[in-house]
């Protein structure tokens, strides 16, 4: 980015992970007209730009941060003890964590959103303005759906981060944390890591790609002589246990291909959270069940595996639903959190005009519809509306 452009930019948002630090920020394109209805309302056009950075390199998002002026892109508090210092809107578990860095290091408070709250801010936020964010993915075929506005609750929404959670969704900010697993993208990144010595997710993802789960599998017919078990629903093909020939097979992991090893990990921790969300759909009658976090990465064969195990358990009773910013939830719940201040407790930034406030969605806000950019999944072209 050039950092000249940066007094376009708004509204920098963060979740910091356990993994992953996300960034999400506006970048206006220099259009700015006055509303029509209103004239103390201007739109502003521009679009959301995402960024990531691995939170074990902090220092690369600060100064990522620094380089291109984001930390100024916030607000100011003008209440009590944080007079004069700019804030920006913070969630995930890294809020609390690195407060003080932020402070230290780009004199910025972080003004922190509930981590849940902003998952579920972020995931309706995108059914209810960007077009074409939410897909199915089923035996190679991907289907956009369009949900209905007022047909979207409840759903189960299954975030794979690090660690798993799983939250029923009721309502624009009706929810509850049902569930969770330690069993996540963490758990397939640190296994991996151990047992292939790939250095990062992407080397991960890529020798899972040329791998064959089934060298390590111990599938249905490999104990029942090659035959399904059809009495209880199991084909030959089935699973039956990850990891499970390796009980017998007299190999030491040398022997095993890495990326045997990373196929076998990627299906078994997928399989198993598919199974969980159905079993927890199941539990409030849920038939909706949206995946979303950074471990999906839009990856096909996760997605098919979940589907799969969705639709298996469920009967084809349940969906399995990806969306395309499937890794920024947390960062866009932030992000649409601006717009919930009082008009009084934001004051102007030097890049933009006084008190903004955002009319991406929201009851209290006028609806601005959003056109996505299908071109380009990493910006969502929007306005918003500063008063
Ligand atoms: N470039 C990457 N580097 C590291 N992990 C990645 C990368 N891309 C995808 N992943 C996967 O995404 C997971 C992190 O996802 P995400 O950012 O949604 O979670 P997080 O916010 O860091 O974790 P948590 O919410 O549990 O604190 C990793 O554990 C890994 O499985
Ligand atoms: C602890 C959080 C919420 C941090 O994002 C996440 O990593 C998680 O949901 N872990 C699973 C914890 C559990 O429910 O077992």
């Amino acid at each position: 980015m050039d950092p000249a452009a940066t007094s376009q930019i708004s509204h920098l948002a963060l979740d910091i992970g356990g993994t992953l630090i996300k960034l999400v920020y506006f970048s206006a394109n220099g259009d700015h007209c006055e509303d029509s209805r209103s004239n103390e309302i201007s739109v502003v056009h521009g679009k959301l730009c995402f960024a990531k950075f691995e939170t074990k390199k902090i220092d690369d998002c600060l100064e990522f941060i620094r380089f291109n002026i984001l930390h100024h892109s916030g607000v100011q508090h003008l209440n009590g003890m944080a007079h004069d210092k700019l804030s920006v809107k913070a969630t995930g578990g890294g809020a609390f964590k690195f407060a003080d860095l932020f402070k230290e290091k780009l004199g910025i408070l972080l003004d922190k959103e509930d981590e849940m709250c902003s998952l579920v801010g972020g995931v309706n936020f995108l059914l209810k303005t960007v077009p074409r964010e939410a897909f199915t993915y089923l035996d190679g075929q991907k289907e956009f759906v369009e949900i209905d506005h007022n047909d979207l609750y409840p759903y189960l929404l299954v975030n794979i981060g690090s660690g798993v959670s799983m939250i029923k969704v009721d309502g624009d900010g009706k929810y509850e944390r049902i569930s969770g697993t330690s069993l996540g993208g963490g758990t397939f990144l640190g296994l991996g890591k151990l047992l292939t010595k790939c250095e990062s997710f992407d080397e991960l993802l890529e020798l899972s790609h040329h791998g064959n789960n089934r060298v390590i599998d111990m599938l249905v017919g490999d104990i029942y002589g090659g035959t399904d078990y059809s009495k209880i629903g199991l084909s030959s093909t089935a699973i039956a246990s990850s990891f499970g020939k390796a009980i017998s097979d007299g190999k030491e992991l040398e022997d095993y291909q890495p990326e045997d090893v990373a196929r076998s990990l990627l299906r078994m921790i997928s399989n198993n959270i598919g199974q969980i969300a159905y079993l927890n759909a199941l539990r409030f009658g849920l038939k909706r069940i949206l995946f979303g976090g950074f471990f999906i990465r839009g990856l096909e064969y996760t997605m098919d595996t979940i589907s799969v195990a969705v639709h298996f358990w469920s009967r084809g009773e349940a969906k399995a639903m990806f969306l395309r910013h499937e890794g920024f939830l947390g960062a866009l719940g932030a992000f649409t959190s601006y717009k919930t201040q009082s008009h009084n407790d934001l004051k102007s930034n030097q890049h933009t005009v006084q008190r903004a406030i955002l009319n991406c969605s929201g009851d209290n806000f006028r609806h601005i519809p959003v056109t996505s950019n299908l071109n380009d999944s990493e910006t969502i072209e929007c306005s918003i509306s500063l008063v």
